[in-house]
């Protein structure tokens, strides 16, 4: 038995221990912690929201409370590009961006003027740009092709941009805007930095629910293999994703995630987060509210207490 063939998830057995979660968390879920308002658009997000699925590598979804509900899944997209980017170009990918925790704020520019315009890794937004324009060279459409992944392997032909979300990221984009400048001006852009941006911007606006977003992110617990069984990744590129999200996944408070969760996981300023079980499911829970990381508060205290109580973790 390869690990792939794995047992289900017995989502009946797991069941309880989310409607425990959603009672004890999702119950406080907007008393600590802020809501992103860098923009209007997440800031109108009602905070007290709280939903958490989990998908098993057959396919079969559980979840609790707001499970069902579009959110901005924002830096969650990083994963599927960076996956994407890597079943494209391979490992030459690695000379462009690093692979170690930046230590730093998500959006910080001091460590890319140490390091000459080489991100530290792929999940804070430097690198991320990076990704978003090797994609745009290998596909000549970057958002596009996030979108269609996460349609297919969502089985969830709607999901979309959301163009509200998209102009208002642009209109605030100076910083953003500051680290793709940088990065181009020490040669490690291929596309006008315009192009690089609007993409980028257009991947964050993606809405998902949690159900769609747990589903799209099963090809990382099945080391590589999408819904329809072809292979997106190989084994050791889905093997190097995991283990980023594991290091990287939570910004500048990745050491405090895997301390407290114990998975691979990636976070978004909407609040989401999805988590991966290697070989047997994956996670995602979304609540808008967030820690000063930019992690959403009852997110991370919901897989903390979900990894503890089933024992779920990679530790
Ligand atoms: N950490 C995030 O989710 C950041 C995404 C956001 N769109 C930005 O680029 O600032």
């Amino acid at each position: 038995m390869t690990v792939e063939e794995r047992s289900d998830i017995q989502g009946q057995r797991l069941l309880p221990v989310l409607l425990k979660i959603a009672e004890e968390v999702g119950s406080g879920a907007g008393s600590k912690g802020q809501v992103a308002d860098y923009i209007p658009a997440l800031s109108q997000v009602d905070p007290t929201s709280f939903g958490f699925a989990v998908a098993g590598i057959d396919g079969e979804v559980i979840g609790v409370g707001d499970w069902q509900t579009p959110f901005s899944i924002q830096s969650v997209s990083k994963a599927f590009s960076l996956a994407l980017t890597l079943a494209g170009s391979g490992e030459s990918l690695w000379t462009r961006v690093g692979r170690e925790p930046s230590g730093d704020p998500f959006n910080s520019l001091m460590q890319l003027e140490h390091e000459e315009g080489i991100p530290r890794n792929p999940f804070i937004n430097a690198g991320a740009l990076v990704v978003t324009d090797r994609l745009l060279t290998l596909t000549g459409d970057a958002s596009a092709t996030v979108l269609r992944l996460l349609r297919t392997e969502s089985g969830n032909p709607h999901v979309d941009f959301d163009p509200v979300v998209a102009a208002s990221e642009a209109a605030e984009g100076d910083r953003n805007a500051a680290l793709a400048h940088f990065m181009a001006g020490y040669g490690n852009l291929e596309n006008p930095v315009t192009h690089v941006l609007k993409h980028y911007f257009s991947q964050c606006s993606i809405a998902m629910s949690c159900r769609d977003l747990a589903t799209a992110g099963l090809f990382l617990a099945r080391h590589g293999l999408r819904g329809d069984g072809s292979r997106l990744l190989d084994r050791r590129a889905t093997k190097q994703i995991n283990s980023l999200m594991l290091t990287c996944g939570a910004y500048d408070a990745a050491g405090e995630f895997a301390f407290r969760v114990g998975l691979p996981g990636k976070s978004g300023v909407g609040g989401g987060i999805l988590a991966v079980v290697p070989g047997l499911c994956t996670l995602c829970v979304w609540s808008p509210a967030l820690d000063r990381c930019g992690n959403s508060v009852a997110g991370v205290d919901a897989l903390d207490r979900f990894t503890t109580l089933t024992g779920l973790s990679v530790f």
